[in-house]
């Protein structure tokens, strides 16, 4: 039967508390009913028009909706201009060139003797210094032999030999070094690459992507068995057919690579050619291409993204020499130049600082003409963030290149015509908002007419950026457009009960890596605060953070196994961290692209993983919004253990009480030394001769607070020194739902106090008997006792309209009898008069 899921949120709950409370448009229903739902995928140009369809995804916030707002005066929304501040480079593995070369200055074209110098094979040139000083030694040891004898020289003869075995093996192993570290090595494939070290069997779905051989070695390094689906269509489109392509897949599908092997794929293949030219005629063709200009550029919404793309991106291109290099915010200009006059050829930015730097005619930045491969990683993102003029400026700088107009590539003096070949274009994100029309657009080639307008749209802005109609478009989302080993639930509550729910997921089943997300900074703050009051220890991710301090976060939480990670929308888009288990929605975002990509930092990589969104009753339509744009008729209830709910609410008000106080504080001394600060400025002298009756009530005041404040807090200690119990809990034997890393160190603590009061820790009799299940991660909890519960919008809508209606006849129905009863006593007063 289905029935409004009113007390049937939690199984064998005698009296539902907050989370049981109705969203009116579900109702419950059995497990099988997704299997079947899934099974019945959908055509392509269905899954293209339900993008057409989105009906939420309005970028601005409904700020109505978000309590917290009132806590930081404004709603604090992670978008905005950021702050640059400096960060060390160092400290996050960027390389500074070391060489001062001159920018704009063609690079000299290298022998190929001469390249595996300036290249940086520092080891083999220096072997060979060593050798030839060995060289000398050796020919005056020899001198000094051949007066001592004919002995003497059988001695010398075997020192040779000892000598030259050491010198081989010594530089055997400093090619080995090499290729472990190495950022610059052979571009030759032929002549390094030892082919028989791949194992054709483990990886021969690679080879039918025919990569160049040092692309699989690294392939091979990072053990990729074997490319993902996303990979397996885009590298023959991108890489050998040369074409633009436009991709959209699942989160954590391999989408970097999809972009990143075709661009390094065909610098490897130019350079090849250069090193056969050379070979056969002593140099290269003019058309061959020269090192050092920029080959290719890659988007990317934030900075993190930007970094991680980069280290992606080294990561395959080690063993070559090609560069790689990040340009964003955050670190300082100077520094960045420096990076440039390395002259890499593929850079990995964000739209501001490459647009600041561009404006500024850094000259590595704006010699576009030889650029190869234009990219925009999370593309539909920069449509609607801060930074779209940037990208529609920086977009504008590239060379027109019409289709059916190669003179477009002509003119151009920097370039040699081997790079001349069309520029092309590849658009990635998980979430695309590709309209059917954009497709068909694409098809017909016609969006010529669009040219000159607003590039406020994929379809424009895809198009100015050079994007030819026989763009490959590979969509491979699911009709979900989830991740496929994802798994979806909700907790419905008050708006004032998701803090409870939050410390009852992340103290109960607080296993594996957490991202909570927030909309607003705000909240972010909010719950940090509390959570860390509670003992949670939580790390913090949003974009008015400074630099340093945002990659600081995301290392430390990437370092502890179960980190927990409260962050804003700058954390949702494209951050790879292994491991994350769980997403937890504290408030829901203000577009369904921003819930796909959030939920997306889980389930990576073919790995599962579960993603809860708490729904207040006001976000209920919202959800009801977001369940049908992905086409979703049921969505999981995560079950909570209501016997918890108890000593979570305990500990809360607690915590809540606590945070006031120290808020209150902390906001008293801001104001005063805001006052301080403003009198100064002005020259204002400040009397401080508060009379004595107003000095001792603030001292009162003050001394009462701090006493408050520590009452407070032994409170609450003596709360969070036993594990969270639920309330049949027996002081014998402690039962749980799971033991956490955070109730194991409570437990421990429980009975090292337990045997501290009977003074013998040796008597077994009073020891402490802890009954824990094995611990249960939310993924495991939603699996074995989650309730499938159907979403019903039509149904919902139809609700709602009738209710509107009623409420409409009911208020109409009131002024009509307060009109009567003034009508009457009008007449009454006039009959009187
Ligand atoms: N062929 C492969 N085999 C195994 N793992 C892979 C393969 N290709 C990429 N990966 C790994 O998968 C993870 C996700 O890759 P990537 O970040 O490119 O995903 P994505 O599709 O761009 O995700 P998002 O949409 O969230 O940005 C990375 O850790 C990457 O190293």
């Amino acid at each position: 039967m289905h029935g409004v899921i009113t007390g049937l949120a939690v199984p064998n709950q005698p009296s539902p508390p907050f989370y049981s409370k109705t969203l009116p448009e579900m109702t419950s229903q059995p497990p099988k009913k997704k299997q079947r739902r899934r099974k019945s995928g959908r055509g392509d140009t269905g899954q293209l028009e339900r993008f057409d369809s989105l009906p939420w995804t309005s970028s601005l916030p409904d700020t109505d909706d978000d309590p917290f707002s009132a806590l930081a005066g404004l709603n604090d929304f992670e978008g905005g201009v950021l702050s640059l501040e400096e960060i060390d480079e160092s400290e996050y593995g960027l390389e500074l060139p070391k060489g001062n070369q001159k920018g704009g200055k063609k690079q000299e074209k290298p022998t190929k003797r001469k390249r595996k110098e300036s290249d940086g094979d520092e080891v083999i040139g220096k072997e060979d210094k060593d050798g030839e000083a060995r060289k000398e030694d050796k020919d005056g040891e020899a001198r000094k032999e051949d007066k001592d004898g004919e002995t003497g020289k059988e001695v010398k003869r075997n020192k040779k030999k000892k000598k030259k075995k050491k010198k081989a093996k010594k530089s055997k192993e400093s090619v080995e070094n090499e290729e472990e570290t190495a950022t610059v090595a052979e571009t030759n494939g032929k002549n390094d690459v030892e082919e028989d070290q791949i194992d054709d069997t483990e990886y021969h779905a690679w080879y039918e992507l025919r990569l160049h051989p040092l692309l699989m070695k690294s392939i091979s390094r990072l053990k990729f068995k074997e490319p993902t689906p996303i990979q397996k269509a885009c590298i023959p489109a991108g890489a050998h057919q040369g074409k633009d392509v436009i991709g959209a897949a699942e989160t954590g599908s391999g989408k970097t690579l999809a972009f990143g092997l075709p661009i390094l794929q065909r610098l490897l293949e130019e350079r090849d050619k250069f090193d056969r030219q050379v070979e056969e005629k002593g140099q290269a063709d003019e058309q061959v291409v020269s090192r050092g200009l920029l080959r290719a550029l890659v988007i990317t919404p934030t900075r993190e993204l930007a970094l991680q793309v980069t280290d992606h991106l080294k990561q395959v291109a080690t063993g070559t020499d090609i560069k790689v290099v990040p340009i964003v915010g955050g670190m300082s200009t100077e520094k960045q130049e420096r990076l440039l006059k390395a002259r890499p050829e593929i850079v990995v930015g964000t739209p501001g600082r490459l647009w600041e730097l561009m404006s500024g005619g850094e000259i590595h930045l704006v010699e576009l003409h030889s650029l190869s491969f234009f990219v925009l990683d999370e593309a539909d993102r920069m449509i609607d963030n801060g930074h779209f003029h940037e990208l529609q400026s920086i977009i504008d700088m590239l060379p027109m290149i019409r289709e059916g107009h190669p003179e477009d590539t002509q003119n151009c003096v920097t370039a040699s015509s081997f790079q001349r070949k069309k520029r092309q274009t590849f658009v990635f994100s998980a979430t695309i908002a590709l309209s059917s029309d954009f497709r068909k657009k694409l098809k017909r080639g016609s969006m010529k007419t669009k040219i000159d307008g607003e590039l406020n749209s994929m379809e424009a802005l895809s198009e100015r950026a050079g994007m030819q109609s026989n763009a490959a478009i590979i969509d491979l989302t699911n009709a979900s457009i989830m991740a496929n080993k994802l798994e979806e639930s909700f907790i419905e509550c008050q708006e004032e009960d998701k803090d409870a729910c939050l410390y009852y997921i992340l103290s109960v089943h607080g296993q594996g890596r957490t991202i909570v997300f927030c909309t607003s900074i705000a909240a972010l703050r909010h719950i940090s605060s509390l959570m860390r009051i509670l003992n949670v220890n939580v790390w913090t991710l949003h974009a008015q953070m400074q630099q340093r301090a945002r990659l600081k976060a995301i290392d430390r939480f990437r370092g502890n196994d179960h980190g927990i990670l409260v962050a804003t929308d700058v954390a949702a888009r494209g951050l790879d961290i292994p491991g994350v288990r769980t997403v937890v929605h504290y408030q829901l975002p203000h577009s369904a692209e921003v819930y796909v990509h959030r939920s997306g930092r889980t389930a990576r990589a073919s790995a599962d993983g579960c993603s809860i969104a708490l729904i207040s009753p006001k976000e209920a339509s919202k959800f009801s919004s977001l369940c049908k744009s992905f086409s979703k008729e049921s969505f999981r209830q995560f079950p909570i253990e209501a016997s918890y709910m108890p000593e979570v609410s305990k500990r809360l008000s607690l915590a809540r009480q606590i945070d006031r106080v120290m808020r209150k504080e902390s906001q008293d001394k801001a104001d005063k030394s805001w006052f301080q600060r403003n009198a100064e400025s002005i020259e204002l002298i400040v009397d401080e001769n508060d009379s004595e009756e107003e000095r001792v009530n603030s001292i009162r005041k003050k001394k009462a607070s701090s006493a408050n404040l520590k009452k407070l807090q032994q409170e609450l200690n003596s709360l969070l020194s036993r594990p969270l119990q639920p309330k049949t809990f027996s002081s014998r034997y402690l039962a749980g739902a799971g033991i956490s890393p955070l109730l194991q160190q409570q437990f421990e603590e429980l009975a090292r106090q337990k045997l501290g009061d009977t003074g013998n820790p040796g008597d077994n009799k009073k020891k402490m008997v802890v009954i824990g299940q094995d611990y249960v991660e939310p993924l495991q909890a939603l699996r074995s006792s989650g309730q499938e519960v159907i979403v019903d919008p039509k149904g919902a809508a139809d609700k709602r309209r009738n209710l509107d209606t009623l409420r409409r006849k009911r208020k109409e129905e009131k002024r009509r009898l307060h009109d009567q009863k003034r009508k009457q006593r009008k007449m009454l007063k006039a009959g009187g008069g």
